[in-house]
């Protein structure tokens, strides 16, 4: 990405969060790019860059909400709207000092090529930083979604709309599985606690853990012997799900970058298990993370690149786990981009796509075999009412009702959705084969 100014100066850390909310904007998913970005930041710089341009995206619909009255005319300039929305972010949701984070918005404005309008974000990040209280109580109000997603939410959780708002905007915990083949959960709490590391064991989830400070991962304990691998809470529930698995046939549908086939060979003694995704550069991950974890000898493992809409298996099996595509809603915490990136129309779409896949997986079952449906999207469309039309379909599918103290029922599966301090939203559906 070309971060340079129209003028001669160097642009500063402003100018570079905007090119890269910009990025954003234009379609491209922070996953794809920001390691890239952050590689051009000096070290020291690392974690404001990061916080500042998270922290803008988290809040982007919130910020633009309480933005618009202060305009006289719409800005009509992506750019300098992200310089507003960046230098009010710092404002309200940081401890930066107010005249630098002004100072140094309105440099980037400048330094992007918009010296006119940089005197528009100046008086209005003066008149927020004059008001900051009333300002940090708008904020606070705004559900911070775009308006589409509000609504689809607002009909399918009427009753947990506002605390579900309120908990999208925070930040996930850093959650650890633990590789139960290395370590027991209990040992290894002792031993981070040992060296001073506050964590503390996940409520629901029997191997997890949740880090009370953030920290560079590779760096913890026992992290290059494989003891341990970051997911959250709720996608650890996958495993902890199914009936016991030894000496059987699994089939990882949609695998990439393979969180739970490795959470599955730490549970489970498989006969055979395929990790299958369309991605083959994702599917790489797969193997880097069995390495890590010295899970490759345990189990004979086929990792497939293939379409799961027409995948057909030498032989049937006798459970799949299917982690659908999704429109990923559930984790909007970690993926704050996601706010920007999905658009109504993507719904149908993946829709018909993880419909299309569950009948093409279905037939890659045995009678008698059970296939988990998973997504961590919190749209009924792609879950409850993804079922409802699955077992309208398949007289020969049963539901197996998964009885939990967590979640929320629906007529088919389980609905979790994000939990301050806890984990993000998952839904589960478990059905079996008629033999
Ligand atoms: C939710 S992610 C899977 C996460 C994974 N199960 C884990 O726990 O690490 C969904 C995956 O579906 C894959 N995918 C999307 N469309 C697919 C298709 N038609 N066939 C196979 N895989 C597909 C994507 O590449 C992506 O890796």
């Amino acid at each position: 990405m070309n971060h340079k100014s129209s003028n001669a100066a160097e642009p500063n850390l402003r100018a570079h969060v905007v090119m890269c909310l910009l990025t954003v904007q234009q379609g491209k998913s922070l996953s794809s790019f920001l390691s890239r970005e952050l590689n051009d930041v000096p070290t020291r710089d690392r974690a404001l860059f990061h916080e500042l341009l998270l922290g803008t995206l988290r809040q982007w619909y919130a910020l633009k909400s309480i933005s618009l009255p202060l305009l006289v005319k719409p800005l009509d300039n992506p750019k300098v709207e992200s310089c507003l929305y960046l230098g009010i972010y710092q404002l309200l949701a940081t401890r930066i000092p107010a005249h630098a984070a002004i100072s140094e918005t309105v440099d980037a404005t400048k330094q992007l090529g918009f010296e006119s309008l940089s005197g528009v974000v100046n008086a209005i990040l003066r008149r927020v930083s004059r008001e900051t209280e009333a300002f940090q109580t708008a904020l606070a109000e705004a559900h911070g979604l775009p308006s589409w997603m509000f609504k689809r939410l607002k009909k399918d959780w009427p009753e947990q709309l506002p605390e579900l708002c309120q908990n999208l905007k925070q930040v996930a915990p850093l959650t650890i599985r633990v590789n139960q083949r290395h370590i027991g959960r209990d040992d290894y709490l002792e031993q981070l606690h040992a060296l001073d590391i506050a964590a503390h064991a996940c409520s629901i989830s029997e191997t997890g853990i949740v880090l009370d400070q953030g920290g560079h991962i590779p760096d913890l304990l026992g992290f290059e012997d494989g003891w341990f691998s970051v997911q959250d809470e709720h996608a650890q529930l996958a495993v902890q799900i199914l009936p016991e698995l030894n000496q059987k046939s699994l089939l990882d549908a949609c695998a990439a970058p393979g969180g739970k086939t490795a959470h599955l060979l730490e549970k489970f003694d498989l006969k055979h298990l395929i990790a299958l995704d369309n991605d083959a550069k994702r599917l790489e991950r797969v193997y880097e993370n069995l390495d890590r974890l010295q899970l490759n000898d345990c189990t004979e493992i086929d990792v497939v690149t293939a379409d799961a809409c027409t995948w057909v298996a030498d032989e049937a099996l006798d459970c799949i786990i299917l982690d659908a595509p999704c429109s990923a809603t559930g984790v909007l915490r970690r993926h704050p981009d996601i706010r920007l990136l999905r658009q109504t129309t993507d719904i149908p779409v993946t829709v018909a796509l993880q419909k299309q896949i569950l009948a093409q997986m279905w037939q890659q079952l045995k009678p008698g075999g059970v296939l988990l449906y998973i997504t961590c999207s919190i749209f009924k469309a792609e879950n409850e009412q993804q079922m409802q039309a699955f077992f309208a379909e398949h007289t020969d599918a049963t539901e197996i009702k998964i009885e939990a103290d967590w979640g929320i029922e629906q007529c088919h599966g389980r609905q979790l959705l994000p939990q301050p301090g806890q984990g993000d939203g998952f839904y589960y559906c478990l059905i079996s084969k008629n033999a």
